[in-house]
């Protein structure tokens, strides 16, 4: 019987759920906007045990949302403030923290199958992906969400019945020709991404290729200036070496806002149709610098001038280049020269990203921004609304019902079952597949009352639109997969093992396939150089899986999963082995999925808290279209205890009313 604290959520969920969320334990990655507001409602509706990753330190941008962090807690690990400060909400709840990246191998399969339910408050694609990977493995229902400003989204994963996270494509991240970049921009976020991805990058950072923002497909059909742009960034890359001279920042400046424009300007058929680019002259504007106001960099809402900007470029400049020097002068090993990387939160990076894009912008004839847009621009910023968190958390955890009560459902079914099978042995003898089927059936029954959430601004009100959920794509390459273990000796077996033994012979695999790990590609017909590398060479160790993807033109099989487990197995065995021979279904014909031609959706770069899943329309309807009821607030005292349907009740014992939420 539920007393004191366990009161109000017992009542509105009634007993039997409650008493089995009591019991439940459930896994919470992230604990950021969203994952704050989620563990909340957990240790409130009294989830018995709550397990917390994330890998991150608090920052002080983060206090405005994340009401579990204080001031005195910034640099400090978010999972274990987190559960200090949520901890003291309900001391009933056992709560568990890691200040640990979730892709780390000991969360593995085994780990990721004790929980109950596992909900993602995450911010990034890879991360999610991840996690809905595990997920499928370990076949542990996911509880999926994101926000991006006003908008919300939450979605219910359960392997082989619904839509996984990667079932739909999602919509390709932001970026701009090279060239566009490079030659001709026309807008300040052109500019803004040559600061922040060329710029910065060649003179502080690695190496312009790893900027997502550009995009090289176009590079073939430009064969000569990407030459040209190539030799420009040599020339940087040597102009960095001189990093800390009187020199330095006249150099910089000469070769990208001088010499590199009056390159351009001069390939006459590029400008037929655009304006030409002005040079800037340092001379001259290290005349003028004088001027200039001491604090201008602070003057963030104010559009600068171009002496202003050059003011701050050769301030920025120095405070950087002074700081790679000192990290040189500090760093243990002389050899790998220190890099710096662009944060929108550092300001020093900001300052000089934001002075360099308005100079080039100032050269082109497009207009300049001031720092504080420039900031929101180069750092992807929607702004994250405490709100929509809140609200989309707590959707989370009335979907999470939803689920519990499939779970509840199948445990019952199976234990009663299994009791009748026991006492009438001979005569009614349900069999261990039967139990099995229908439990299933009873579970898929309960879990169909799930639904997909939307939450969108809809005028200067908010709307709520759900969705039922959609069956797995059978094309999906993340889901409608197979399955198997391999035991391998990694110290023995070689990829050549796997590719000719296990695939070829054992599994009937024909010549056009390919091995991938979580890293990329280790074999196809045109990538051999690892076929004599040894397993471990190749870094596959136990928990490690691998990816077959069948390209064959006719007959192709749904892409294999291999999980490895690593044995010492005898000499005179076979150095890899399959445990059970896995069954590899064809794939289907039609592929609904549309794809980036490498069998992976095409993806989203997952900004902010990245709404989940980009494929859909849901936000356009209506709330009636939508099934929402009307009467959202009912009378007081009519409280749903102890049933079975999906109203949730929240019940307010202090005679001041009663809220009851019908999210059917
Ligand atoms: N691979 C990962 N493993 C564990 N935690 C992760 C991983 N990737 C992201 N996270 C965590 O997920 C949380 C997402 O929260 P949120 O989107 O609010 O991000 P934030 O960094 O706190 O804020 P913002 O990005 O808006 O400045 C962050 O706390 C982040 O550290
Ligand atoms: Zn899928």
């Amino acid at each position: 019987m539920a007393t004191g604290r366990d009161k109000h959520a017992s009542r509105s969920l009634g007993s039997t759920l409650h008493a089995r969320i009591k019991r439940a334990r459930v896994l919470m990655v992230g604990a950021g906007g969203i994952g704050c507001e989620l563990l909340k409602n957990l240790v409130l509706t009294g989830f018995g045990e709550i397990h917390i990753v994330d890998l991150d330190t608090i920052d002080l941008s983060n206090l405005n949302r994340q009401f579990l962090f204080r001031k005195e807690h910034i640099k400090k690990s978010k999972a274990l403030v987190a559960k200090e400060s949520a901890g003291k909400f309900n001391p009933n709840v056992k709560i568990e923290a890691y200040h640990d990246n979730i892709k780390d191998p000991s969360f593995n399969v085994a780990w990721f199958s004790k929980f109950d339910i596992v909900f993602n408050a995450l911010d990034n694609l890879e991360a999610r992906r991840h996690v809905n990977k595990m997920c499928l493995a370990a076949d542990v229902p996911l509880i999926e969400s994101g926000t991006t400003g006003f908008n919300g989204q939450v979605q219910v994963i359960q392997k082989g019945k619904t839509q996984c996270y990667d079932c739909t494509p999602k919509d390709a991240p932001k970026s701009f020709p090279v060239c566009t970049i490079r030659s001709t921009p026309s807008q300040p976020i052109h500019c803004i991404v040559w600061a922040k991805s060329y710029l910065f990058t060649e003179i502080f950072g690695t190496s312009e290729d790893d900027a997502p923002e550009l995009d090289h497909s176009e590079d073939s059909e430009n064969r000569k200036e990407i030459e040209n742009l190539r030799n420009e960034s040599q020339a940087l890359k040597r102009i960095r070496e001189s990093m800390g001279s009187e020199e330095f920042p006249k150099l910089v400046f000469d070769k990208v806002f001088k010499e590199d424009i009056e390159r351009l300007r001069s390939m006459e058929d590029m400008w037929r149709t655009r304006k030409a680019p002005n040079a800037l002259h340092y001379e001259d504007l290290l005349k003028e610098v004088t001027g200039v106001e001491k604090n201008i960099a602070q003057k963030d809402q104010a559009a600068w001038t171009v002496t202003e900007n050059f003011a701050v470029f050769l301030h920025s400049l120095r405070r950087l280049s002074n700081r790679m020097e000192e990290t040189k002068a500090n760093a243990d090993t002389g050899n790998s020269s220190p890099i710096l990387t662009f944060d929108k939160d550092d300001v020093d990076t900001l300052d000089f990203v934001a002075a360099s894009a308005n100079l080039r912008s100032i050269i082109f004839g497009i207009e300049g921004r001031s720092k504080f847009d420039i900031k929101q621009m180069a750092g992807n910023i929607i702004p994250a609304i405490a709100t929509t968190n809140a609200m989309t958390a707590s959707i989370c955890v009335l979907q999470s019902f939803k689920v519990m009560r499939a779970v509840m459902a199948k445990d019952e079914l199976g234990a009663k079952l299994k009791d009748e099978s026991s006492e009438k042995s001979s005569k009614a003898e349900v069999k261990e597949e039967q139990i099995e089927a229908k439990t299933d059936e009873a579970f898929s029954q309960k879990i169909s009352k799930a639904k997909m959430v939307f939450l969108a601004p809809n005028g200067t009100e908010r709307r709520l639109t759900t969705e039922g959920l959609s069956p797995p794509n059978p094309c999906c390459p993340v889901c409608s997969v197979a399955q198997s273990t391999i035991v391998v000796d990694a110290n023995r077996a070689t990829l050549n093992d796997l590719v000719e033994d296990l695939l070829r012979l054992q599994l009937g695999y024909g010549e056009e396939f390919s091995v991938n790990s979580e890293a990329g590609l280790l074999y196809d017909p045109e990538e051999d150089a690892n076929l004599n590398k040894t397993f471990a060479e190749l870094g596959l160790n136990n928990d490690a899986s691998i990816t077959i993807i069948d390209d064959a033109d006719e007959g192709a099989r749904v892409n294999l999963v291999l999980h490895i487990s690593e044995q010492h197995l005898g000499t005179e065995a076979k150095p890899i082995d399959l445990t059970q021979k896995p069954e590899i279904p064809l794939k289907p014909k039609a592929a609904p999925t549309e794809t980036n031609g490498d069998s992976r959706p095409i993806v989203t770069n997952g900004l902010t808290n990245g709404v989940t899943n980009g494929a859909t329309n849901g936000l356009k309807r209506t709330a009636k279209e939508a099934g929402l009821k009307d009467e959202l607030v009912r009378k007081r005292g009519k409280v749903v205890a102890e049933s079975d349907d999906d109203d949730f009740v929240i019940v307010d014992d202090a005679n001041d009313g009663v809220i009851c939420i019908d999210d059917d």
